[in-house]
């Protein structure tokens, strides 16, 4: 459904004499029909402009793409016709309702006024938003207004959807019913592409995702297929303040102990190890440190996470970028 090879951006740097900005340096992408496909990756990776490369919003400096069976490059209009984009903010007006917004969206895509309307009242009751179909949008919560947002991007049924981070700002149960919705519009056969640096997010919704890092794809795969490449368990051990170097180097001098795939410092007071059987080593690890006259706190046990992933490849954290 999407098809890209060296897709690239470059822009002027904001700075005067500074060499000009790759926010991607050639991204090849092959998205299926009907799946949920998301850009994971920290702020200033490329995703937004990858995104709206792909919605013809940016005329990308190189590379080939097609979308939905058309060439973002030869007929850029087509694409628009056949995709919806949903940006960062949204695109609701405080003082107007979201029938109207709605209705307006639908004419907007050449839809005569009696089928707009219609258009509009399945929408409203899709995304379950008839109750305040009728009063302006400043009164509606973040979440509702995210879902009008989204119904407006497909009011037109494209075959693909572009939402850059749907659930940014959200609060727990409003980021799941977004969740459904998208769900549900997968369900109908729609090909959805999401950005965001939620690893929660990308791990649970997403069928496969891309994780990228300046301007360029790290990995990509299921969540499932890229968390096994992370052999093991992850053991996360809280310690005094400042003692992380020490902890560190009392763990890689110590004989004796179970194999350690890897050992990070996680900021001045916290260890982040990497070994197969993390139930059985811990007790190994806390008498070490003991031994060494290192205070321990918290330990906690954990399967991979994507954002293990990201550190594998990238040496950093997503959370802590
Ligand atoms: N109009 C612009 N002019 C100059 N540099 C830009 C412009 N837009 C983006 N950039 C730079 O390009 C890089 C990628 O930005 P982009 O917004 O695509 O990243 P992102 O992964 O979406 O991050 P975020 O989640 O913060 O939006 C960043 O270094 C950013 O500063």
């Amino acid at each position: 459904m999407i098809e890209t090879k060296g897709l690239r951006k470059s822009y002027p740097s904001k700075k005067r004499g500074q060499p000009p900005v790759d926010a991607v340096r050639g991204i090849d992408l092959d998205v299926a029909p009907g799946e949920i496909f998301g850009f994971l990756g920290p702020n200033g990776a490329g995703k937004t402009t990858t995104l709206r490369m792909l919605a013809t919003l940016i005329r990308p400096d190189g590379g080939e793409a097609r979308i939905a069976g058309a060439d973002l490059f030869a007929d850029p209009a087509e694409v628009r016709r056949r995709i919806g984009y949903v940006a960062q903010g949204g695109g609701t007006t405080d003082a107007v309702t979201a029938r109207e917004e709605l209705v307006m969206q639908a004419r907007l895509h050449g839809t005569g006024k009696a089928e707009a309307v219609r258009r509009a009242d399945e929408a409203l009751k899709a995304f379950e938003l008839t109750e305040f179909a009728d009063r302006p949008c400043r009164t509606y919560s973040g979440g509702q207004r995210r879902r009008v947002d989204i119904a407006l991007g497909v009011i037109h049924s494209p075959k693909v959807l572009f939402l850059d981070e749907p659930t940014v700002g959200l609060d727990p149960a409003s980021r799941g019913h977004v969740w459904t919705e998208i769900r549900r519009l997968r369900g109908e056969g729609m090909t959805v592409v999401v950005t965001t640096h939620y690893l929660d997010e990308a791990d649970a919704l997403c069928d496969r995702v891309s994780i990228v890092d300046h301007g360029g794809i790290v990995a990509e795969g299921t969540p499932e297929t890229l968390k096994r490449e992370i052999s093991g368990d992850v053991v996360l051990i809280g310690l005094g303040a400042g003692e992380a170097e020490r902890a560190a180097k009392a763990l890689r001098e110590q004989p004796g102990l179970p194999e350690l795939h890897r050992l990070e410092q996680r900021g001045e007071d916290g260890l982040r190890l990497y070994l197969d059987d993390g139930a059985a080593a811990v007790p190994h690890l806390l008498r070490a440190l003991d031994g060494a006259g290192v205070t321990t706190g918290t330990v906690q046990l954990q399967r991979p996470s994507l954002d293990d992933v990201f550190l594998a490849r990238t040496g950093r954290s997503i959370e802590q970028s």
